[in-house]
């Protein structure tokens, strides 16, 4: 049985990671577990810094427009660090099987961030393929730490939620 499209997918990378970034994307575009990809760049030939382009992919996450982004730049991190300033995300670099895993399961992450620079293609696509399969259990008792999480955003409960 063909498993049903869910995921709306946002794929983002700076200049160093664009080969990763539309690599991935083609894999995405044929994959039947993915109902829509939208690339917020960058393009060939185009140099906006990774800040700009991970704070709109996960803007687009945080505002329900996607259900997932998977970033690139040349570490990974940088863009990581940079979707996690919108308010709401969980964003990741993970370049092992294990971590992309527990990232949903233990984190319910919704952006996965590579670095073209440090981890292979082959295992890149791979993970990513693997990371499509995870879904959080809102039931679990994972959820409540990731709700202890959120609580840190709140401005009006700093001392966060106690779990
Ligand atoms: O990896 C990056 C940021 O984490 C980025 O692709 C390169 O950043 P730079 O070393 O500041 O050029």
């Amino acid at each position: 049985m063909t498993e049903q499209a869910t995921f709306r997918i946002v794929v983002g990378s700076d200049d160093a990671g664009l080969q990763y970034k539309d690599a991935l994307k083609k894999d995405l575009e044929n994959d039947p577990r993915i109902a829509s990809v939208v690339d917020v760049g960058v393009g060939t030939d185009e140099h906006t810094a990774y800040p700009h382009v991970a704070v709109n992919a996960a803007r687009m996450v945080a505002e329900g427009e996607a259900d997932r982004a998977l970033l690139v730049c040349g570490t990974g991190l940088g863009v990581a660090i940079s979707a996690n300033k919108v308010p709401g995300i969980r964003a990741v670099t993970a370049h092992d099987s294990y971590s992309v895993e527990r990232s949903v399961l233990s984190n319910n992450a919704q952006i996965l961030c590579f670095g073209q620079r440090v981890v292979g293609l082959e295992l890149a696509r791979k993970l990513a393929s693997e990371w499509l399969d995870y879904r959080f259990d809102e039931s679990s008792p994972s959820a409540q730490k990731v709700a202890a999480i959120s609580g840190y955003e709140s401005a009006s409960d700093a001392s966060g939620v106690a779990c």
